[in-house]
């Protein structure tokens, strides 16, 4: 018998990067491999490419591979100069610092104008604020920007051989640059109906033109790994190939806690929200992936460890033995600022405190409801564009909570469905790039061997108490 063909689907998320090797024609997992990035707002992608290398080298590399595909965290800002170098370090989707740019575009067109030619409106989190910061912060880098990518784009540039002159086999060729419609669809100077670049509204953030990277086909080989046969699929944002390698379809929902929370619905028609509460991106198959955007997810959890001098284990241990409402503790989980709803200055806060939940386990609780609170406000601003899901599939770090995928039920009001821990991004990539592979119009249907647990919605009274609690304590919190 001859030995499968191969493929490759790399996650290159906020905290770290993950690499999946799968059979192709069945979607079994052969190998993988994982590496750290460091923790801050803005990073060299220099950084990216490195813990790249280290996780395939650990899932035994791509010499045996016939085709990859990168899924990446949306937005960042990689601005580049005509030697293909970064003009200065990337900013990601969770740097705030381009709130007041957000606000100023907004201010411009206004909110209806950047929903209905973009899908968007404003926030610190998509490119075209973070170009229009260093318009304005940095001018001289802004000047020496000869194009802007993504991290997924910039990420597939390098594997191809391309990148700073003096540094990679084939040089700086910006025009080489490409990515896909999804991740186009979050730097607020792209039309995901008609899927075009507007550069008007690229000159408007940046203030000059510069190359964009060609959109390619979902299906399309946008080149191969230097130096290899191994085709390159055109990859995906994170939360789109998350989708795709979870086999989504109309009506149903993920809910992705990550370092971001991402409530995200497969939909046939765009969203084009005015209130910005839900982002009105392209998915990775030719639709469409509206989605609600937190900077609150598994941090939040991460910091509740600390608070309480234990591990996930425990806190989960912890939040459990805590009755539904946490007996009235509520945490406003807005620790990095918030985007969903846009309040990039907002800071946590913990209120309800009383001796009687005092306890590590009212704390726990606390965090764990707070943090699911705020994806249950992005799943009503989906609903409010009238998508009504009806499953919730629960992926992400924090997914990995007992807790957490016990609460969830209670605080959404829906049954949750918990996929086998996995890399869902990478998986979605590796899907791409089989479909790349095979030629075929359609993607392939890999079978999903893995047990799916279900947990379910069984006591609405403690939703709606928990629910309106929350509601109650939201609005007061401290700015920075
Ligand atoms: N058992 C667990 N319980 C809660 N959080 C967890 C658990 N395991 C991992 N995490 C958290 O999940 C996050 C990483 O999730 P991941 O989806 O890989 O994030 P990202 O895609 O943003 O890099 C980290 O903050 C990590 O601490
Ligand atoms: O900004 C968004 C979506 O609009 C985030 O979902 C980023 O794409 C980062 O994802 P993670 O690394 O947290 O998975």
């Amino acid at each position: 018998m001859s030995a499968p063909r191969l493929v490759a689907g790399i996650d290159s998320s906020t905290q770290s990067c993950k690499v999946v090797i799968r059979d192709a024609a069945t979607g079994r997992l052969v190998r993988q491999g994982r590496a750290l990035h460091p923790d801050g707002t803005e990073i060299d992608p220099e950084i990216w490419w490195l813990a790249l290398r280290e996780a395939l080298a650990q899932a035994d590399g791509l010499d045996d591979v016939a085709a990859v595909a990168i899924g990446g965290q949306q937005h960042g800002m990689v601005a580049l100069d005509h030697r293909g170098a970064v003009v200065r370090p990337a900013l990601l989707w969770n740097d705030t610092r381009s709130a007041q740019a957000a606000a100023d575009l907004v201010a411009e067109l206004g909110a209806a104008e950047w929903a209905r030619a973009t899908g968007l409106v404003p926030v610190a989190s998509y490119t075209g604020t973070k170009l229009r910061w260093l318009a304005e912060h940095e001018p001289e880098h802004a000047a020496r920007v000869a194009a802007v990518a993504l991290p997924h784009d910039w990420l597939s540039w390098r594997l191809r051989g391309y990148g700073p002159a003096g540094e990679s086999p084939l040089g700086p060729d910006l025009s080489a640059l490409a990515t896909d419609r999804s991740d186009a669809s979050g730097t607020l100077y792209f039309d995901p109906v008609g899927n075009e670049y507007d550069r008007d509204l690229l000159v408007r953030c940046l203030g000059h033109d510069a190359v964009l990277p060609r959109v390619a086909a979902p299906n399309e080989a946008i080149g191969t790994v230097v130096g290899s046969g191994c085709l390159v699929g055109p990859g995906a944002g994170d939360n789109a190939a998350a989708a795709f390698g979870l086999g989504l379809e109309q009506g149903d929902a993920a809910v992705s806690l990550g370092t971001s929370g991402v409530v995200s619905a497969v939909s046939a028609t765009a969203a084009h929200d005015a209130t910005g509460l839900v982002s009105g991106f392209a998915d990775a198959t030719g639709v469409f992936l509206p989605l609600a955007c937190t900077l609150n997810a598994a941090r939040v959890l991460d910091a509740a460890t600390r608070w309480l001098g234990v591990d996930h284990v425990r806190l989960s241990e912890l939040a459990l033995q805590a009755p539904p409402g946490a007996d009235g503790l509520v945490l406003v989980p807005y620790l990095e600022g918030e985007r969903t709803p846009n309040l990039p200055e907002a800071t946590g806060a913990l209120h309800g405190l009383r001796l009687s939940n005092s306890s590590q386990a009212h704390l726990a609780r606390a965090a764990v409801e707070g943090m699911l609170c705020g994806q249950a406000d992005g799943l009503e601003a989906l609903r409010a564009t009238g998508l009504e899901p009806v499953r919730l599939h629960l992926i992400g770090g924090a997914a990995r909570s007992e807790a957490v995928r016990r609460v969830a039920p209670e605080v959404f009001g829906l049954d949750v469905l918990v996929p086998e821990p996995g890399e869902y991004v990478a998986d979605g990539a590796a899907r791409q790039a089989a479909w790349v592979l095979s030629g075929a119009a359609e993607p392939p249907l890999w079978s999903t061997s893995g047990r799916t647990e279900t947990y379910l919605a069984q006591h609405p009274e403690a939703t709606k108490a928990i629910r309106q609690r929350y509601a109650d304590a939201r609005e007061r919190y401290l700015d920075r």
